[in-house]
């Protein structure tokens, strides 16, 4: 992947101002840096020549501008660290909320190929490496250039042939830099790959702790652990191996370099070419030589560390949303409730069998209808269409005429109220997981719903209300309990279509009948599509559609389809067979 620097550079935009004066700052405190070798290099050259009283004075004098040119430096410092810490983290935030932004218009195709945890590695340790390279990058680069340039230059007008023999080992090392980065490079991506890895493992196993434990596989789950964190433990060693070569490497050459000015400088004085203040200097100024080759290997970490860390946000920022408004769409408003599916064919990826190949079904406005069929025909699949979830391969799925493609995607969703057997419930207050279904709304509004719901009675014995937390996914609250509150939701949000999904089949009898009293309430006056399996429950559906894996085979009224005596009469026969 190539890097896209114009995107990273835009990040910087908003911090403009802060950011380039941050960076003089790093600029000044740099040059002011160079002046300290230069005021030893005076004492020692023509202070201590002169006679005592002058050279105390001088020597006084000297202090003192060392002294102020060490607050000046501390304080632009202070400066450097804390605004440049501060526009870094800044940066980050803005690129996690865009990230977070993203991941929202992201489709369920999306959703269905990546896992959770990898993705909140995204939103999370990448984009922290990332905050270093932007603030941590430009300062030390300009830090270290500013001392290196301006060393070599002092060094060169002290001594030429001995600055020169100091640099021929640089070339050395920037060719052993080079090796080492590529390597490098790859290693971090591998880290990054392992410890997203990680992340989806934790994610996976707390997510189903329930299930892990009614199993009583703890065991199993910490070794699926430690299989993931010993892989990142394994690519850890290997960076770690190859920051050793090079930081070593680099080490051995900075050494060279004091031995080579302590031996050249020496043999120098003994020739009378040179004398101690030089040598003095020389061994001054090479720490500013030396700072930027020994901070070469935790800089290219930084800047390896960063450049994947950005990579990796971009190859998520470059998904485009498979479901889009065109820029043509139209809001959705009276809605009457018709639905049509005409000729639909759908298959859930390109190298996947067709789910449908040419589905064809009317639902009028306010019309009741259930769809039954054998597992795995597509029932979910079917009602998934509706609220473009996902797109048709082939043919059209229609409200009130009107293409859903070419409906605004808001408005389509916010006709449409979905309850299912899985209820998601947020951690949070009872309240607030009921005015989900229309934010804004008055806490008599969410009242009334809950009525509705026959959840009302329930949420006031509860210990606080309508303000009980509910736990992480409504732990706190039974089955049936969920089911009501996902219902109330729905009646907030007041939708003219409705799509129930097995929404009373795990329930025990006496909650079911509970849950579908407030079903039958919401339904009406809406048009409903009920994917049952409970036969039992649609006996009453004004229309009950088959779908086998042949598509829709049958339709009809309950009696007119056991008297057809085909696939509906065979699936009741079998339901019954196995209730009885
Ligand atoms: N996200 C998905 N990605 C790929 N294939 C899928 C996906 N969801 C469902 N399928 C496949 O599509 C087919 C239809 O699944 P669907 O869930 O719609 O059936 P269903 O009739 O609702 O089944 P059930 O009654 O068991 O819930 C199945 O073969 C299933 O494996």
């Amino acid at each position: 992947m190539t890097f896209p620097i114009k995107k990273f550079l835009s990040y910087y935009k908003p911090y403009k101002g802060i950011f380039l004066t941050v960076l003089g700052c790093a600029l000044f405190v740099s040059c002011l840096q160079l002046v300290f070798p230069l005021l030893v290099r005076y004492i020692t050259n023509d202070v201590l020549e002169s006679d005592l009283a002058t050279a105390l004075t001088d020597v006084y004098w000297i202090g003192g501008i060392m002294l102020l040119l060490i607050v000046v430096q501390n304080i632009g410092n202070y400066f450097v660290d804390y605004k440049g810490h501060e526009i870094g983290a800044r940066m980050e935030s803005d690129m996690r909320s865009e990230l977070f932004s993203h991941l929202q218009t992201l489709s369920f195709r999306f959703y269905d190929k990546e896992k959770t945890g990898q993705l909140m590695s995204r939103v999370t340790n990448d984009l922290l490496m990332l905050s270093e390279l932007y603030h941590h990058a430009p300062e030390d680069y300009t830090r270290y250039l500013v001392r290196f340039i301006g060393a070599f230059v002092i060094l060169f007008m002290i001594n030429a042939p001995l600055t020169l023999a100091v640099f021929c080992f640089l070339p050395v090392l920037g060719v052993l830099s080079l090796f080492f980065n590529r390597m490098l490079n790859r290693a971090m991506t591998r880290n990054k790959e392992r410890i997203a890895d990680v992340n989806a493992q934790v994610e996976d196993s707390l997510a189903g702790i329930r299930v892990v434990k009614s199993f009583a596989n703890e065991k199993l789950e910490v070794e699926k652990f430690n299989r993931e964190n010993d892989r990142f433990l394994f690519s850890r060693k290997h960076t770690y191996r190859a920051e050793a070569y090079f930081y070593n490497s680099a080490e051995a050459f900075v050494q060279l370099i004091t031995v080579t000015i302590v031996i050249f400088g020496s043999a120098s004085i003994l020739n009378q070419t040179f004398d101690l203040a030089d040598l003095i200097t020389f061994l001054l100024y090479i720490g500013f030589l030396i700072e930027p080759i020994q901070k070469l290997t935790h800089m290219s970490m930084q800047f390896q560390e960063g450049v994947t860390g950005f990579q990796r946000f971009m190859a998520i920022m470059n998904v485009k949303p498979d479901i889009e408004n065109r820029s043509d769409a139209i809001p959705l408003s009276n809605v009457q409730g018709a639905i049509e599916f005409r000729e639909v064919a759908f298959r859930y990826g390109d190298h996947l069998d067709d789910v449908f190949t040419d589905l064809s079904l009317t639902i009028v406005p306010g019309e009741y209808v259930a769809i039954v069929g054998p597992s795995g025909a597509g029932k979910t699949t079917l009602s998934s269409l509706i609220p473009r979830f996902y797109d048709v391969t082939a043919g059209s799925v229609s409200i009130d005429g009107h293409d859903v493609r070419d409906i605004e995607l808001h408005s389509l969703r916010s006709a449409i109220g979905i309850v299912q057997q899985d209820v998601y419930l947020f951690a949070g207050s009872v309240m607030d997981n009921i005015r989900y279904g229309l934010p804004g709304a008055s806490d008599d509004e969410v009242m009334d719903a809950a009525k509705k719901a026959n959840a009302h009675s329930f949420i006031e014995r509860l210990p606080h209300g309508y303000h009980s937390e509910i736990g992480q996914r409504g732990v706190r609250l039974s089955g049936g309990q969920k089911q009501r509150l996902s219902i109330a939701r729905v009646f907030l949000k007041n939708p003219p279509i409705l799509i129930l999904d097995e929404a009373t089949s795990s329930l025990d009898n006496e909650s079911e009948s509970i849950v579908k009293r407030s079903l039958d309430n919401l339904a009406r006056g809406r048009t409903t599509l009920v994917i049952a399996h409970r036969l039992s429950t649609i006996r009453n559906a004004e229309r009950i559609v088959v779908l086998t894996e042949e598509g829709l085979t049958e339709q009809g009224t309950h009696d007119a389809l056991l008297s057809h005596n085909g696939a509906y009469a065979s699936l009741y026969a079998h339901h019954f067979e196995y209730q009885v």
